[in-house]
């Protein structure tokens, strides 16, 4: 069942737009991994779902959540369905977590429609659930006492306190090791008993999206390029630029031999080439690729792919990367 539905989203920043007409859904209890390069598109996405764009963003479009739209929508309707509905995890828990309350104090007073005491009895176990050791004690310790992983655990405690339907998390754990890293994603997208949350997670981690998404949403340059199943598409994915992502993950074998990359770099939101946007760093470009955009269209079940080649590349498009042999 449909939890959450983007249609047609667009957000300009300083006059340009930079997310240019995007479209998903989010099922309830699902994961969705937003995955591109720097740039994409995907925190302004995020941040337009949460109704928290930086200050003279614009959107278009609608985000509806369980039905009822919310763009457009009031600051104190989005108030409200943040923290109940709708809760986020930043990358960077220092930017949520004041210094100078303890940690138990800050995720109590998140929590909503209880008293004091349950409020408090409510954070320990939020902290508990999220692995934090000791938490009853830890609860009343200050912010820069935790570690970084423990900071983002506490991150995840408070975002899901009110067991919101959704949790927008942007790189939540780019900053940390990758041992902590992988605990963080594990955590806060592992399968729980009953409903747990639905998770849009965004990431530049393609590896990472696979591994912890039931699907992915490749962006490129503001706009939707591939979609669907998370082990699908990086089996066998089917436009150029996923094919270019996956071809440039490290092999679970270390092969000795240099990844292939995907030559040059996104071209900024306010100079997009003519065309598809991808075309100039696309091995299968054709002459149609620098005339015209192409439209997202089925390219098997539950996915869909914008490129003109779709028909004509036999094989999954990481072949365009191999070298001759
Ligand atoms: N507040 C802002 N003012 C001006 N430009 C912005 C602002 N926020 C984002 N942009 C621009 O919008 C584009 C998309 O930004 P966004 O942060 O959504 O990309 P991203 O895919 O999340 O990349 P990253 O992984 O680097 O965060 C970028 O070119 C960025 O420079």
């Amino acid at each position: 069942m449909t939890l959450l539905r983007v249609r047609d989203l667009r957000v300009g920043v300083a006059g340009t737009e930079v997310v240019r007409g995007l479209s998903f859904d989010v099922a309830h209890g699902e994961t969705l991994a937003v995955v591109g390069e720097s740039g994409a598109g995907k925190s302004l996405t995020a941040r337009a779902v949460l109704g928290l764009l930086p200050p003279g963003a614009r959107m278009s479009g609608s985000v509806r959540l369980d039905g009822r739209e919310l763009s457009g929508a009031p600051e104190h309707v989005y108030r409200q369905v943040r923290g109940r509905r709708i809760a986020f995890v930043p990358q960077d828990a220092l930017s949520v977590l004041s210094p100078v309350y303890p940690v138990g104090d800050q995720i109590a007073r998140a929590v909503r429609r209880l008293g004091r005491r349950q409020a408090w009895e409510r954070a320990v176990a939020a902290l508990e659930r999220v692995g934090i050791p000791d938490a009853a004690r830890r609860a009343r310790a200050y912010p820069h006492e935790f570690s970084g992983g423990m900071r983002q655990r506490a991150v995840i405690a408070m975002a899901t306190v009110n067991d919101p339907a959704l949790v927008v998390a942007d790189e939540p754990a780019t900053a940390l090791d990758p041992v902590v890293q992988a605990r963080i994603l594990g955590l806060l997208t592992e399968p729980r008993e009953g409903t747990g949350p639905a998770v849009l997670l965004v990431t530049h981690d393609l590896g990472a999206a696979a591994a912890y998404a039931d699907r992915v949403l490749v962006m490129y340059a503001g706009r939707l390029v591939e979609s669907g199943p998370a082990g699908a598409v990086l089996r066998g994915p089917r436009a150029p630029y996923t094919g270019g992502l996956v071809a440039s993950l490290p092999p679970r074998e270390v092969t000795g031999r240099p990844l292939p990359a995907i030559a040059g770099s996104p071209p900024a939101p306010g100079a997009l080439p003519p065309g598809c946007a991808f075309a100039p760093r696309c091995p299968a470009a054709v002459d149609v690729c620098h005339e015209l955009e192409p439209r997202p269209q089925e390219a098997g079940e539950r996915r869909l792919a914008a490129c003109h080649r779709l028909g004509e590349l036999p094989g999954p498009a990481t072949d365009l990367y191999q070298e001759p042999a």
